[in-house]
């Protein structure tokens, strides 16, 4: 069902609030954070620029990292809105609060053209846990509700989702219509041969995308924590690494299904600690008590490199080890250059995800890439053909 976007609504005058996904990368140095990729942010700029220009006032939502419902000072988006002020040219107001009297004063005093971010919408217990009455105070700010959050879009929180049940007029951004044509074409029509890479922390969300793979892609390349969970379950020693030991049965079924589709990482780089100074080393075959494995070795690398560049089509979530610590980045750098390489060669390749997207960025590859996807769970959960809460929300066009 197709869904309205801007070129179907008037902002002019209209509170617009906006869920944008400004769930970036920081880095903390001494004193205040600041944003270390910027990728998502400037992937929204054409929403927000549209709303100014045709004179509506943007009222944008968020959330960032995991905050667990709680404030938390470390995951404050106040330094995104200086982050975003300065790429924008305008003033960017910020407020503290995500809802309430004080915001709606706030907001209800803007002028047409000016844009405001409210602080993080999961320092709420209520976003998360979709409830309604967090999901109709963020709806008293908005008189048309916008839905830009790409990278949030596979999650039903009353941001993304709950909110649209108390505004009469819900459209898509633009970034979210651009993601959708993008990824469309490498869902219905990979050219075979096909690879998906997946990576990255956040197992759960992502192992069950393996099993709808399986029948599109021809190989998945693990690397990064997911590849520990699957390693324990087929009985490898993984040491101190992180593993979610109650995926551990889905993982053997889905390796098992997979008949050699899935490949493993045959060494790591393992550490003792979890520190950018901890002494490293490689290994292979099993990580012994008191090691943990933080990036795929060199013999992976190799292997994984010959699959990528005999593909046409390659998805790639998660990076393959610690990317931010020097010494675990290098299994990730390697992979994002077979990947480039693959696509100078003719292959068409998506790269998604926020740690993901930031990781290319430090490759220097991300010019080489067909589609850098601002999602990484929410592509992952597009292209297995799952519906996406964030999108199923909005109103229908007619
Ligand atoms: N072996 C590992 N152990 C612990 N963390 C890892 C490992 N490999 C990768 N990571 C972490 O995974 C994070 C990114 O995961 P994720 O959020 O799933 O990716 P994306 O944002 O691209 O979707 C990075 O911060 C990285 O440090
Ligand atoms: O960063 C995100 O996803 P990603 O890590 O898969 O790229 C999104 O902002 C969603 O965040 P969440 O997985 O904490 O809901
Ligand atoms: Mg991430």
């Amino acid at each position: 069902m197709k869904k309205l976007t801007l070129d179907d609504i008037d902002v002019r005058g209209k509170r617009v609030l906006v869920r944008v996904d400004f769930n970036v990368p920081l880095s903390s140095g001494n004193g205040r954070p600041t944003v270390s990729d910027d990728t998502r942010i400037r992937a929204a700029l054409p929403t927000i620029r549209h709303i100014l220009d045709h004179g509506g006032r943007a009222i944008l939502i968020s959330h960032l990292g995991r905050p667990g419902g709680q404030p938390n000072p470390d995951l404050s988006l106040a330094c995104v809105a200086d982050h975003l002020g300065s790429i924008l040219e305008e003033r960017v107001r910020f407020s503290s609060n995500t809802v309430g009297d004080t915001v709606r004063e706030v907001v209800d005093g803007m002028g047409d053209g000016s844009v405001i971010l409210l602080e993080n919408t999961r320092f709420e217990s209520g976003e998360k846990a979709n409830d309604p009455d967090f999901a109709a105070a963020l709806a008293e700010l908005a008189d048309v509700y916008v839905n830009d959050a790409f990278g949030a879009a596979h999650r039903a929180h009353a941001s993304t989702a709950g909110v649209a049940e108390h505004v009469d007029v819900c459209a898509m951004g633009r970034l979210m219509e651009e993601e959708i044509e993008a990824l469309t074409k490498v869902r219905d029509e990979p050219d075979p041969p096909t690879v998906a890479i997946l990576g990255g922390a956040k197992v759960s969300d992502k192992i069950g995308t393996v099993r709808r793979l399986m029948d599109s892609y021809q190989n998945i390349l693990i690397g990064g924590a997911m590849s520990y969970t699957f390693l324990k379950a087929l009985g490898h020693a993984v040491g101190d690494s992180r593993v979610e030991d109650d995926r551990l049965d889905t993982a053997e079924e889905l390796y098992e299904q997979a008949d050699g589709a899935i490949v493993l990482p045959s060494d790591h780089v393992v550490a003792a600690e979890f520190d950018a100074n901890a002494e490293s080393k490689v290994v292979e075959g099993g990580i012994d008590g008191g090691y943990m494995g933080l990036d795929i070795g060199p013999k992976t690398v190799e292997t994984y490199r010959e699959t990528i560049l005999n593909a046409d089509t390659i998805v790639w979530n998660g990076p393959m080890g610690v990317f931010e610590m020097e010494k675990f980045a290098e299994g990730t750098m390697e992979i994002a250059e077979a990947v480039a390489e693959a696509t100078d060669n003719g292959a068409f390749s998506v790269v998604g995800g926020g740690d993901s997207v930031s990781a290319l960025a430090k490759s220097g590859y991300t010019d080489r890439i067909s589609h850098v996807s601002t999602g990484g769970g929410a592509m992952l959960a597009f292209l297995e053909g799952a519906p996406l809460p964030g999108i199923e929300a909005l109103t229908d066009a007619e």
